[in-house]
């Protein structure tokens, strides 16, 4: 779990490079000081013919110096310390960014493992765009808390106690005045600000309802049509056009507003400021050069205290976004077993021992079962609709955990052999099949090498060989997002050429079929029917003319498995 202290700990890891940026924000922020007085002091010195500590150092280095000289000199120096200090701003910026990139990537490591082994149930709660949203948002919200903190937060007070300094060596009395006035003028329009953010929030909102609600009916256009729905969601498409048009209007005329109101506050402290500095030049003998070298310094502070005051509200973002973050890194992960057995170097024999599984908030799917699947078997697996049978599948597959009871593969407990050792020669085969938005070739070897003629030889006994040779990439030819190029029967049927390839010792097809017509599915069970009898295969089924392949057959009926022997035929 994270917090502000552990985030914040992370940076004693970058010891040496936190001092080099600390040093090289200091160096930058003496430099930055004086650039505001150089050349309005010139008007002093030079316009004025008031000769002044400026001029006269200049004229240590050079003798009878002329007015164009003086300003030369000056503007080159301002030039030069402006490019010193981009320059050490730059290393600053560098080292700081180093680090919080730094940080916020172990961040991201740290959630991406845990999602790595996040278990399978508590997956299936999660909605992934969520996921997504909160691994990009949130820590880009953390890191922009931790250069706000770590490095604006020192350059800021570094640079307003320079800039104090330098204003009350200059006139006292206006000094204090614009110290203690302006960062309420900053405060004041700042909270305006944000309150035109808060209104750009609300009208981005708007625009995202109505752009999911567009999305969702062109996603779904054919559903629409052939229901003749199109009045009833087009109808809604109106209504929420007109939403977005009056909250559009509503929200961006308000914005404007206060933009433009937090902007005249802003000014008139600023116009305070400057009548206040003639008053000096007026009452106080403040010289005009030193008046408008306080006007430069008016405008230098306003970023270090808008810096500052903004750390308050990344404070509070990032406070969310690690709540969010925490939310993602309490959601249990699976148990680790570790690999200290592999039963699976022989045909395996799986036994099913007082077992009972239930999902998080349910009631047990199963309850007490025993059974067991015999090597070089086909067992086949029947029941009701929701009955357990998927569920029971993925226990067998080490993708669900049981509550209670054992599974034993070759006389092995799973809890001596790893999880990843069980999906590794378990292979379930889904009803539905997902694919990744990449070539065929990576959705049937999954990154393994293997040999082409392996995999045509697979898609031959699926039967689709001729489908994939007609393709003009052959296997290379892309699937398309979650394999669109490819119907709901030929996607099962890459699934099953999946399982062909990899030649996992246990077989589950979880309704695998389903999609294909009765002929092209019997056609496919006579091509692999061999490969399955060499290994333990469950088949999960419906159809008689499947069941029929069995060797024996299990009913899950109220939470138990039941053996049906006799065979049913
Ligand atoms: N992730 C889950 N979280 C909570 N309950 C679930 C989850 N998955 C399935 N269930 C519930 O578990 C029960 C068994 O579901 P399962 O999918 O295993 O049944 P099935 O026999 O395979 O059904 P079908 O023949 O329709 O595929 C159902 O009541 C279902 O609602």
């Amino acid at each position: 779990m994270y917090n502000f202290k552990k985030i914040l700990n992370e940076i004693k890891h970058y010891k040496k490079e936190f001092l080099l940026a600390q040093i090289f924000a200091i160096i930058a922020t003496l430099i930055a000081i004086p650039i505001p007085l150089l050349m309005p002091i010139l008007i002093d010195e030079v316009l004025l013919k008031k000769p002044g500590i400026w001029t006269q150092t200049i004229s240590l280095f050079f003798n009878n110096c002329s007015a164009f000289c003086y300003i030369l000199i000056t503007l080159l120096i301002v030039i030069l310390l402006r490019g010193l200090f981009v320059l050490f701003n730059i290393l600053q910026t560098y080292f700081f960014e180093k680090i919080t990139k730094d940080i916020t990537y172990k961040i991201r490591l740290r959630i991406l493992d845990h999602l790595k082994h996040l278990s399978i149930n508590e997956y299936e709660n999660l909605k992934t765009g969520e996921i997504a949203s909160k691994l990009i948002s949130d820590i880009n919200t953390i890191e922009e808390f931790l250069i706000k903190s770590v490095s604006k937060f020192v350059i800021s007070i570094l640079t307003l106690i320079g800039i104090a300094i330098v204003l009350l060596l200059i006139n006292f009395k206006l000094g204090i005045f614009i110290l203690l006035l302006n960062p309420f003028v900053v405060i004041l329009s700042g909270k305006i600000a944000r309150k035109v953010k808060k209104y750009k929030k609300a009208q981005n909102k708007t625009i995202s309802i109505f752009q999911d609600a567009l999305i969702e009916t062109l996603e779904l256009f054919e559903q629409i049509k052939a229901y003749n729905k199109e009045n009833f969601f087009f109808k809604k498409l109106f209504k929420l056009a007109k939403e977005l048009r009056d909250k559009s209007f509503n929200f961006s005329y308000k914005s404007e507003s206060l933009n433009k109101l937090s902007f005249l506050i802003f000014l008139i402290g600023f116009e305070i400021f400057r009548a206040a500095g003639i008053l000096a030049v007026a009452y106080d003998n403040l010289s005009i050069g030193l008046m408008l070298a306080v006007f430069g310094y008016l405008w230098y502070m306003m970023t270090p205290i808008q810096d500052i005051i903004s750390i308050q509200y990344a404070y509070f973002s990032a406070k969310a976004a690690i709540d969010r973050i925490n939310e993602i890194l309490s959601l249990k992960t699976e148990p680790h077993f570790e690999n200290k057995i592999n039963p699976f170097n022989k045909n395996v024999k799986i036994e099913i021992i007082n077992l009972s599984f239930k999902y998080k908030e349910s009631d047990y799917i199963l309850e007490n079962i025993n059974a067991t699947f015999k090597p070089k078997t086909i067992t086949a697996l029947i029941g009701a609709s929701g009955g357990g049978k998927t569920t029971f599948a993925k226990i067998i597959a080490g993708l669900l955990i049981p509550n209670k009871g054992d599974i034993k593969y070759n006389n092995t407990s799973y809890t001596l052999i790893g999880l990843d050792k069980i999906r590794e020669n378990v292979n379930l085969i889904l009803q539905e099949t997902r694919l990744f938005n990449d070539t065929l070739y990576f959705n049937l070897t999954l990154g393994k090498k293997i040999d082409e003629n392996e995999i045509w030889e697979a898609l031959k006994k699926v039967k689709l060989y001729e489908v994939v040779k007609k393709w003009g990439e052959g296997l290379y030819t892309n699937v398309g997002k979650n394999g669109v190029k490819l119907s709901g029967g030929q996607k099962q049927r890459v699934a099953i050429a999946r399982a062909l390839i990899h030649k996992p010792k246990v077989v589950i097809l979880d309704e695998s079929t389903s999609a294909l017509d009765i002929d092209t599915e019997r056609e496919v069970f006579k091509n692999i029917e061999n490969f399955l009898k060499e290994r333990t295969t469950i088949i999960i089924a419906h159809r008689a003319e499947t069941i029929e392949k069995a060797d024996e057959i299990y009913m899950i009926k109220n939470k138990k498995l039941i053996p049906l022997t006799p065979k049913i035929s």
